[in-house]
């Protein structure tokens, strides 16, 4: 089951962390760019080999310390046909490495509708989760629902997304609470119909790394759900502000970082350490710290409890 799969994962690595592929042209190390545009031309074909071959390049260089990858499909959609190349050449590419690949697509349309993203997608023999948005309600998700449960796929559900405007429609109040605890409490129900024999649902939450008092409450509105958490690094949240994502056994949460993550070696931190013909290496050493940060979070938590 995907959740049992994920949480194996997490707990073989000892590392909660998700790797975003998120490539942007212009950050691509020019030796990358050359090649692919020698051969293709400044194209979207030359654009979409030089995307792939970066991706590769991290893959190789973390697969063995992560437990999966987002890639979020606007990075290649962007290119056309060539991008959408890319994005399932990385795809597949990613799970011939034993990696987890979620697609972060967000859909969300009417069922009938749903229901062509859902097989595009949850279908697809080299995506094993994908993100979506609720905002249309609960009868719209019932294809992914489906999907998860017959393929065997994750889910990941927009609950309270890491943006500085999520609040203007997440966080206003109705009857019963927050848009956002409506939402959770609509994912909470939904996921008892997929959970694994480790108590972990294949249906879970999207929660912004970036709101740790709101991540307290969805833990608590949500045991069963496994929340990705997007946020941490570029958008500014901590080790310390993702440890409310995960439960009492500093489970159920996987922190995703992108540009921090695959652009390192144009940081300030590793830019005089990596060359940019080691920057899978310097991918490696961010996601290596950033796996010591949140471990680390983890024991002062307890540490602070006793
Ligand atoms: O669903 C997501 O992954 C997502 C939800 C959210 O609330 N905020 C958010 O940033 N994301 C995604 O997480 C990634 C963040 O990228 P970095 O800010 O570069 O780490 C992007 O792929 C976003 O699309």
């Amino acid at each position: 089951m995907f959740s049992d799969n994920l949480i194996h994962a997490i707990k073989f690595k000892n590392n909660p962390t998700v790797v975003g592929l998120d490539p942007r042209i212009e950050s691509i190390p020019e030796f990358i760019k050359k090649a692919a545009f020698n051969k293709y031309g400044n194209n979207t074909k030359g654009i979409s080999e030089a995307m792939y071959n970066f991706n590769k390049g991290i893959i190789d260089a973390v697969f063995d310390v992560v437990p999966a990858v987002k890639i979020q499909i606007a990075f290649y959609e962007v290119y056309g046909a060539d991008g959408i190349e890319a994005f399932y050449k990385t795809a597949e590419y990613a799970k011939e490495k034993g990696l987890i690949v979620i697609a972060d697509v967000k859909r969300g349309d009417i069922a009938d509708v749903a229901e062509m993203y859902s097989k595009a997608y949850l279908q697809n023999p080299s995506i094993d989760a994908i993100t979506i948005n609720p905002y249309m309600g609960e009868d719209t998700m019932t294809p992914y629902i489906h999907d998860v449960i017959e393929y065997d796929k994750g889910l990941f559900i927009l609950v309270k997304t890491s943006n500085v405007g999520s609040g203007t429609i997440q966080n206003l109040k109705t009857m019963n609470g927050t848009v956002y605890e409506n939402v959770a409490y609509m994912v909470d129900k939904i996921s008892k119909l997929a959970k694994g024999s480790l108590g972990y649902s294949s249906i879970g939450a999207v929660v912004g790394a970036t709101y740790k008092e709101e991540a307290k409450i969805l833990r608590k509105i949500m045991p069963s759900a496994i929340f990705l958490v997007p946020g941490y690094g570029a958008q500014g949240a901590t080790a310390e502000d993702v440890i409310n994502c995960f439960d009492e056994n500093n489970l159920g949460a996987i922190v995703n970082s992108s540009r921090k993550v695959i652009f390192a070696y144009k940081s300030q931190y590793w830019k005089d350490v990596y060359s940019e013909y080691e920057y899978a290496q310097a991918a490696r050493a961010e996601v290596l710290l950033m796996m010591g940060m949140i471990n680390n979070a983890f024991l002062k938590r307890r540490y602070v409890a006793c």
